[in-house]
């Protein structure tokens, strides 16, 4: 923990929103000083996402203390921001728990809060939530806190994703009160990318900010036409305010701004007379700055997007020493190693140059690498494209945002047979973002695809294998899945060898139980027969390598040679076990009494933790494949522990 708290007079007296409203103007202002000062703490002892938040404490406060939460519905996209939001909402007391097992969630989440209308941890999706609650409530739907007003606030980053467009299309349609603010901070997780930036910028960059913030002082006059009293005098003014019609206004919307988002006066006044005026849809820009108000997120080159914990008199962050290199760098160093031979190699990010290791590849081969912002869909037709454009495209997205892509992979991708490599990170269970964030179904959506290949990395030489192996894959869809995080420590070979489509290996030979895991629990299923081996139980372990297609000799082999096979893979139900096991009883070894097993994860969503309390949540951990061996068997657990 830090050591000293800072001081927060006036944060001290709010347990709830309500409690602003009798602060004047100027005290919101200092208020927004204190939320400031309590979220750099919070996060310097727990980690988290540090500079989207400080990026929008004056909107947080200035959104609290100007409407009603929570009967007017406040809908944060991607919601890595909500932290100020939750030391407002009653939370504050809870924050030092964020992100923990127990405690409270990273992002919004309805049964944590009614201050959370609705949850989020993937981007775009605040401006149709929203527009949902603006109909419900024009149609009557009342739960329990009424229905207000319904705000939206989405970042520049999240703009890049199509449902935002989507949302806006219907929005302006449908002409119902619908309040959008756009936080445009010119920032994603990286710089952000692409044409739609560009038009945010130049809806800014020419202007005089010192003046329009003058002009903001009177804040009708930031409204366009249909809510002016001095309808010509504010004309006027909006002609100097926007570059003619912004494409938000032909979409439907009424456009206020570009406004200082970090300016509470300007913003208050806004917000107002938004709240009393608007009518229609209306969208407020609001240009603010990641990390605003903590020097060592200003000046870092991601705004301090998600930290560790850290010193707040440094800045310096604490990370945990790594004894092996991570998955994504081995990835990342393999596909870049590939590419120098292979000219016709590209590689596709969708915003997270740097979680999926693309940023090293984009530096070696810049014209060979696209960032197509917040846009998995495109960027699985995109890579579609140019596979049947004759290039080799990777396509690597963590595999909780490949969902977005679902119907591109079938319809773009697999019916047509391209030879799109689909390099799935943060595949299983990944710790502090929780259940928004797991990558539990890619095996089972991407294994029932006719044509498709799907394999799963046991550790961080095998993934060297399975790059060189989709390289090589020419005919088809490909995809290889792998963890968030250090790999296992084995040593990494130079080049990787090019496996055989639909053979798994064997590991230890051994008798009466095998164990077939798919993926990175391996080294727990290793684990789990080291003790089990000290208790005279040695069973077969084997790497099934490809969900898709199975290695059938060698299932059916362990099926024939063991009195009870078990398959482990990190995923849901319907994936690599359910494979095996339509094998199985296709081929009618069922009906000569095999014994089978399939550990998945269980049929919930499972809450932020470290990632082995998750696992152990899932019960997959070493000592749960030692119960499920001791169980198939018939073996006690207590007397065997005995033994
Ligand atoms: C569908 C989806 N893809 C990728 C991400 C990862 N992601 C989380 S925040 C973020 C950047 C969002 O940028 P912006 O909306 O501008 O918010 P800021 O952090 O700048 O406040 C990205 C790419 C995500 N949450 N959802
Ligand atoms: C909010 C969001 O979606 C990302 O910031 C995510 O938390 C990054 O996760 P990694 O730390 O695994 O890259
Ligand atoms: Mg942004």
């Amino acid at each position: 923990m830090n050591a000293s708290r800072p001081n927060t007079p006036l944060l001290d007296q709010v347990q709830s929103p309500e409690d602003m409203k009798q602060f004047s103007d100027a005290q919101l202002c200092q208020l927004a000083d204190e939320l400031r000062q309590e979220t750099i703490s919070v996060v310097a002892d727990t980690g988290g996402h540090l500079g989207a938040g400080l990026g929008v404490v004056e909107l947080t406060t200035a959104i609290h203390a100007v409407f009603d939460t929570p009967k007017d519905r406040l809908i944060w996209d991607v919601s890595h921001q909500c932290y100020p939001h939750k030391i407002l909402t009653g939370r504050r007391d809870q924050m030092r728990t964020i992100r923990q097992g127990g405690g409270l969630s990273g992002f919004t989440k309805r049964n944590e809060s009614p201050f959370d209308p609705f949850g989020a941890a993937h981007s775009s999706t605040s401006i149709s939530a929203a527009l949902g609650f603006a109909v419900a409530r024009d149609l009557g739907g009342a739960p329990e806190h009424g229905l207000g007003d319904a705000i939206a606030v989405i970042g520049d980053g999240a703009l890049s994703g199509g449902m935002a467009y989507e949302a806006m299309n219907n929005a302006g349609h449908l002409g119902k009160r619908l309040i959008v603010v756009l936080n445009d901070n010119d920032m994603s997780i990286a710089p952000p990318v692409g044409a739609m930036s560009s038009y945010l910028s130049r809806l800014y960059a020419g202007e005089p900010f010192q003046e329009l913030k003058a002009a903001a002082k009177g804040a009708v006059s930031l409204l366009p036409e249909p809510f002016q009293d001095g309808a010509k005098r504010a004309r006027d003014m909006l002609k100097h305010m926007t570059v003619g019609g912004t494409l938000f206004e032909q979409l439907g919307f009424s456009y206020v701004g570009p406004i200082d988002g970090h300016d509470m006066e300007q913003l208050l006044n806004v917000l107002r007379t938004v709240k009393t005026r608007a009518q229609g849809p209306i969208l407020i820009h609001a240009i603010t700055q990641k990390g605003k108000g903590y020097a060592p997120a200003e000046s870092s080159a991601d705004k301090y997007h998600g930290v560790s914990k850290f010193d707040v008199i440094s800045g310096k962050q604490h990370k945990a020493p790594s004894n092996a290199p991570s998955y994504t760098s081995i990835f990342a160093q393999s596909l870049i190693k590939a590419a120098e031979k292979d000219t016709k190699i590209t590689a596709v990010t969708a915003a997270m140059p740097d979680g999926t290791g693309l940023d090293l590849f984009a530096e070696r081969f810049p014209n060979r690498c696209f960032d197509v912002g917040i846009a998995e869909q495109h960027a699985v037709t995109f890579c579609g494209g140019m596979a049947a454009g004759g290039l080799k495209p990777f396509c690597a997205l963590y595999s909780t945002f490949l969902q977005r892509g679902y119907d591109q992979i079938v319809h773009d991708v697999a019916i047509q047979r391209l030879p799109v490599r689909f390099a799935i990170d943060r595949a299983g269970l990944v710790g502090a973002d929780g259940a928004t964030h797991a990558g539990s179904f890619d095996i089972a959506f991407l294994a029932n695809l006719p044509g498709f290949v799907v394999m799963a990395a046991a550790d961080e030489a095998e993934l060297v294998h399975m790059v060189a192996t989709a390289v090589a894959l020419d005919d088809r869809p490909s995809a290889f899945r792998f963890p968030r995080g250090s790999g296992t420590g084995v040593d990494i070979p130079d080049k990787g060898s090019v496996l055989e489509i639909g053979k798994g290996r064997m590991i230890a030979k051994g008798s009466k139980v095998a164990i077939l895991s798919f993926g990175a629990r391996l080294s727990e299923v290793e684990k789990a027969c080291e003790h089990l081996g000290a208790k005279g139980i040695t069973p077969t372990i084997a790497d099934a390598r490809f969900a898709k297609p199975l290695d059938r000799d060698m299932i059916l082999q362990l099926a024939a040679d063991h009195e009870a096979l078990i398959t482990v893979e990190e995923g849901a139900v319907g994936g690599f076990g359910s494979h095996v096991m339509q094998l199985l009883s296709d081929e009618g070894v069922f009906d000569h009494g095999l014994k089978f097993r399939s550990m998945v994860f269980p049929d919930t969503f499972i809450d932020q933790d470290s990632p082995a309390k998750m696992y152990a949540a899932a019960a997959m951990n070493a000592d749960d494949i030692e119960a499920k061996v001791l169980d198939v068997l018939g073996v006690g657990q207590i007397n065997a522990r005995a033994n």
